[in-house]
């Protein structure tokens, strides 16, 4: 038996158009995001990919981009599921920062280990800087699991656990999962499904708002390539997404 699994990263967001890292920063959708969340939907409603059940991060980025889809698709009324370990990488002390005059500032180099490295993160964020999630309502409950700056390799960990125990199993009873979630966040789980090596996930951009289709076996390996529903979108819209800051 094969399962089917779609992810979508969120529309274009209010700090995807000014070109700001953003990370955990609770930013909203732009006119244009509203858009390819709905573009995303009636794809995958022409393509016949109908959810069961979604998973979302707690940012509303995602959570409007899931309403908005499903919508568009008649699944508006499945079962919805939300954890902090789907949201974006925490991207530390560049929150709020501005990619152009960030790679103008530190260098091609640093930029590039900042933004796209498996290992190596920002410096943190302080809990009293002025894009920090400290203290928010949301987060409660994390404790010590609370980031403060994250690579790659810090999202890996903290969102395989979820994986594992909260998707595979919506996966195994035969359900056609949506997950919608975030460029860094579904980057990790590209990684995982796709056993992209540490070095090679430089080179994956995920872009806004485009369905990516995988056909899962009964060990959760993908049974082909991930499929975008609009191929030739989306491979426009990951150029666009690499070129950040240039
Ligand atoms: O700013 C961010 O949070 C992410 C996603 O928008 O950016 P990047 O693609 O540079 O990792």
């Amino acid at each position: 038996m094969t399962s089917t699994l779609v992810l979508l990263r969120h529309g274009e967001s209010e700090w995807n158009a000014k070109n700001l890292f953003t990370g955990w920063v609770d930013v909203n959708l732009t006119e244009k995001g509203r858009g390819e969340a709905v573009r995303g939907g009636e794809l995958m409603r022409e393509a016949g990919v109908l959810p069961d059940v979604v998973h979302t991060s707690l940012q509303r980025r995602a959570i409007n981009t899931a309403c908005l889809a499903l919508d568009a698709a008649d699944r508006h009324w499945i079962p919805v599921r939300r954890s902090w370990r789907l949201n974006e990488r925490h991207y530390g002390a560049l929150q709020g920062k501005d990619k152009k005059q960030t790679l103008a500032e530190f260098g091609e180099e640093q930029f590039m280990l900042w933004r796209r490295s498996f290992d190596v993160p920002p410096p943190p964020l302080d809990d009293d800087a002025e894009h920090s999630q400290a203290g928010l309502p949301q987060y409660a409950d994390l404790g010590e699991d609370m980031p403060r700056t994250e690579c790659l390799k810090d999202v890996i960990a903290r969102f395989l656990p979820y994986w594992e125990s909260a998707i595979v199993p919506d996966l195994r009873a035969g359900h056609t999962v949506l997950v919608a979630a975030h460029g860094n966040s579904l980057r990790a789980l590209v990684k995982h499904l796709d056993r992209i090596g540490d070095d090679e996930i430089a080179g994956l951009n995920i872009p806004t708002g485009m369905p990516l289709v995988y056909e899962l076996d009964d060990d959760m390996r993908p049974t082909a390539p991930g499929r975008y529903l609009d191929p030739e979108a989306a491979a426009a819209a990951a150029a666009a997404v690499a070129n950040q800051g240039r």
